[in-house]
């Protein structure tokens, strides 16, 4: 009977296995790094890991080996494409190393926004999780702002210096290995950065206008995929900002500027950020 139903599963099934991504979002965090991997799920080349991967960021993961992060992914056929997002990768210092260690291949997606934006929507998330979990929270203001002056290591604000994490990316990757997608583009018109992440990634354009719609409750375009199902993501992505007083932005943005100017000489383009 065993060998019957070995002999009668479709060949395609027997094709299926777990394969390592040949693509990565590494970031950045709150950068829309999920709307970005859902949207290149429509795909039909694509698969992702549903969930964070956390491998080259987390020892404990790490020390476990690539058998444990082959077994996070999901099943696919030959010739489709797997994508993992973790946006802890992109800050971490020793990701860059062992990424290019397992595969020096593999094309890397950036998603960037507005660093003084994305910190406050990195705050507002840390401060989420602190009130969920009843503990003491400090206001984005007393972090970010010491003696009138912005607080250096105050680590949202680290995070939001994509110059310097970047440059470690480019010690160990050529420029055309990482792409860049603008994160405020997508939420704007989604299908034209993922035109562009599909030429990237070699793929054959299928994502099309059709499967985006702006969902005015939501406030953001949702997901149509081809089987008719209806996708918006979850209430903890385009939630309202934890308040800065326009002062404090300003300084931030002032704050910005030069490591802004950086970013943009790197990747060879420029954003319109405050
Ligand atoms: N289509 C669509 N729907 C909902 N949200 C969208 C979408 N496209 C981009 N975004 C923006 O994604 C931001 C969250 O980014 P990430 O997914 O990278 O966050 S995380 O680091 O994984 O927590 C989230 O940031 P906030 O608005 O600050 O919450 C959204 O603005």
């Amino acid at each position: 009977l065993r060998e019957l139903r070995a002999a009668s599963s479709p060949p395609a099934q027997n094709a299926t296995r777990q394969r390592l991504p040949g693509a990565i979002i590494i970031g950045v965090r709150k950068g829309g790094t999920r709307a970005l991997l859902e949207m290149l799920n429509l795909h039909p080349d694509v698969e992702v890991a549903k969930a964070e991967v956390h491998y080259f960021n987390v020892e404990e993961h790490y020390q476990q080996g690539l058998a444990w992060y082959r077994a996070q992914m999901p099943f696919t056929l030959p010739g489709q494409l797997t994508v993992e997002k973790t946006p802890g990768y992109f800050a971490n210092p020793q990701v860059p190393e062992r990424v290019l260690e397992i595969n020096p291949a593999v094309r890397l997606l950036l998603i960037v926004r507005d660093p003084a934006e994305r910190l406050v929507s990195d705050y507002t998330q840390v401060l989420h999780n602190r009130m969920t979990r009843h503990k003491p929270y400090q206001p984005l203001e007393e972090l970010l702002i010491s003696q009138g002056h912005i607080n250096p290591s105050y680590k949202a604000l680290q995070r939001s210096l994509y110059h310097q994490h970047l440059a470690r990316w480019l010690d160990v990757f050529p420029r055309k290995q990482i792409h860049v997608v603008d994160g405020e583009a997508l939420i704007r018109d989604p299908f034209l950065e993922l035109r562009r992440a599909e030429s990237f990634l070699d793929l054959p354009p299928r994502i099309a206008p059709s499967n985006f719609y702006f969902n005015t409750t939501k406030g953001f375009y949702c997901l149509l995929s081809a089987g008719g199902h209806d996708k918006c993501l979850d209430e903890s992505k385009g939630r309202p900002h934890a308040p800065l007083r326009s002062q404090a932005f300003r300084k931030l943005c002032r704050y910005f500027r030069e490591p802004n100017r950086l970013f943009f000489e790197m990747v060879g383009r420029s954003f319109s950020w405050c």
